[in-house]
């Protein structure tokens, strides 16, 4: 009843003598978006689809490989400190001729994933045009990480971790390396890239920072063998 009056009371702009007294509104908390949009890129053949069916499946897709057409995407909600946060994750396509349909995308991502193969010196030689595209394409904040791919295939390994590492240092990103086939690290890329929008969004004036740097850092799992 009297908030009804009091609606009605402001709807007619009747302040005065008699009004009801409306109390000062109270700042809303902190929220998150309906949906965060994590973009998977870097180049063809990379796992850019196996990383995500791992994340949202649990399931590798073995067998023959079929290059994604311009871009899909999946949701998956996670939980991240008792707080449930939608990913709306687009998974796209590598090859140079979907760049342009990639290119719209950019500047409504929250967070990028951009990944190499560990087993292609090319994919990795060419984060450095991908970073260029990102710094050109996407927003300024953007959450970004780096993922070095396939480290189950230790024999066929031709980029070290350390090469990943100081790149991404370099870039001032953080890194890790992950396998869709094992499972490696897949859940915890997505899971800190969560966190760290969660935290953007919801940030108390009291609460510490989220350091996503010093989260990966700590809960990184490294390939187990055969570092080379
Ligand atoms: N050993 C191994 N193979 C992988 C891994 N991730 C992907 N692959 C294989 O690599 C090939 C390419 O994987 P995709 O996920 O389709 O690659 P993509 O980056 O999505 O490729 P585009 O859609 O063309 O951009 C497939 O044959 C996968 O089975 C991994 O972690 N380990």
């Amino acid at each position: 009843w009297a908030c009804v009056g009091a609606t009605e009371a402001r709807a007619e702009g009747t302040p005065g003598a008699g009004t009801p007294h409306t109390p000062p509104s109270l700042p809303l908390p902190p929220s998150l978006p309906p949906s965060l949009q994590v973009m998977l890129v870097g180049d063809s053949g990379v796992g850019k689809t196996c990383l995500l069916v791992r994340f949202k499946d649990g399931a590798f897709l073995a067998g023959s490989f079929i290059s994604t057409v311009g871009i899909d995407f999946r949701n998956k909600v996670l939980t991240v400190d008792g707080v449930k946060v939608k990913l709306q994750i687009w998974d796209t396509a590598g090859q140079e001729r979907f760049r342009s349909v990639t290119h719209a995308y950019y500047r409504d991502a929250h967070a990028l994933l951009l990944l190499y193969d560990v087993t292609n010196k090319a994919s990795f030689d060419n984060i450095q045009a991908w970073l260029t595209e990102i710094h050109e394409y996407a927003q300024q904040d953007v959450v970004l990480m780096l993922l070095g791919n396939k480290v189950d295939s230790a024999q066929d390994r031709v980029v070290k971790r350390e090469d990943g590492e100081k790149l991404a240092k370099e870039y001032g990103v953080p890194f890790m390396e992950t396998s869709a086939k094992s499972g490696l690290n897949v859940e915890l890329a997505f899971t800190a890239i969560a966190k760290e929008l969660k935290h953007r969004s919801m940030k108390l004036p009291n609460e510490p920072k989220f350091k996503l740097h010093d989260y990966v850092k700590k809960e990184v799992r490294g390939s187990g063998c055969c570092r080379s």
